[in-house]
């Protein structure tokens, strides 16, 4: 009889440790284990710029690869009927809670081109056929000697009456609300203050080099100048203390 009630207290307890680590495991990484630590914070020093060369050797080619986007139209059109922001250049709120661009790894057998065009329609819901990527619209590729990971860049520009038309069809992408919590613009353009606008919008904290894939598109595209750049730079406010429910 004892022999039983034990068994049966085990069983009982067994069946609890598999429930709570059932529990435990739904707010683990899960599938995305292997390739968590490509996304941990980043320091600007760990990025080396690649050339041509060395983008299609056989020495980089042969490691983990990921490729994304910055998609954007050119406009004319000022905000608040104040400020030219050139352009509407669009990033992603990312469910890790950082910002960054559409795109992600190449898979194994994949080419560069085939796993961001992939990647667009995946997190972008983006007309591929349409708004293709190509490799004439490279703007620049960085290896993370920390991370050992290669990151190719690219800016695909569209029409400015097409850019909300995509914003839109993003909503209904397989990977919104997943992967990706939502499209965002950037405010291009300094406010009076001298801080609000774009020199806020860089204290966020952004996936990678995003943030140095932002500023090297932009001055590509010539959308910024390098002066203009400068200044936002040096208008960046120190983050200041938030306000807490508490
Ligand atoms: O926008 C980015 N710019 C530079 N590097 C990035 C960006 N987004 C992500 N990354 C880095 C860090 C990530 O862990 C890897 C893989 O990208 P991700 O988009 O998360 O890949 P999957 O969609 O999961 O394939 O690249």
């Amino acid at each position: 009889m004892i022999f039983y009630r034990i068994s049966r207290h085990l069983k009982w307890k067994s069946g609890l440790l598999k429930k709570m680590a059932s529990d435990t495991g739904d707010r683990t990484w899960g599938h995305l284990a292997s390739t968590e630590s490509y996304g941990r914070p980043s320091t600007a020093d760990e990025y080396t710029e690649l050339t041509k060369e060395e983008i299609n050797s056989e020495h980089y080619s042969s490691k983990t690869n990921a490729c994304h986007c910055l998609l954007f139209a050119r406009k004319n059109k000022k905000t608040f009927g104040v400020y030219n922001p050139r352009a509407t250049v669009l990033m992603q709120m990312r469910f890790d809670g950082y910002i960054g661009f559409p795109g992600g790894l190449v898979d194994s057998g994949e080419d560069q081109i085939t796993a961001l065009n992939r990647e667009l329609l995946e997190e972008m819901n983006l007309d591929t056929s349409t708004y293709k990527v190509t490799e004439e619209n490279h703007i620049v590729s960085h290896y993370s000697t920390k991370k050992n990971i290669c990151l190719h860049f690219y800016a695909l520009e569209v029409p400015e009456e097409d850019i909300k038309k995509i914003e839109v069809k993003s909503l209904s992408s397989k990977d919104h609300g997943s992967e990706v919590l939502g499209v965002i613009q950037v405010p291009l353009y300094t406010m009076g203050d001298g801080v609000r606008g774009f020199p806020t919008f860089l204290t966020h904290s952004f996936i990678g080099n995003s943030r140095m894939q932002l500023l090297i598109s932009l001055k590509k595209l010539n959308i910024l100048t390098e002066d203009e750049i400068t200044s936002v730079l040096n208008a960046v406010p120190t983050k200041t203390t938030t306000a807490t429910s508490s």
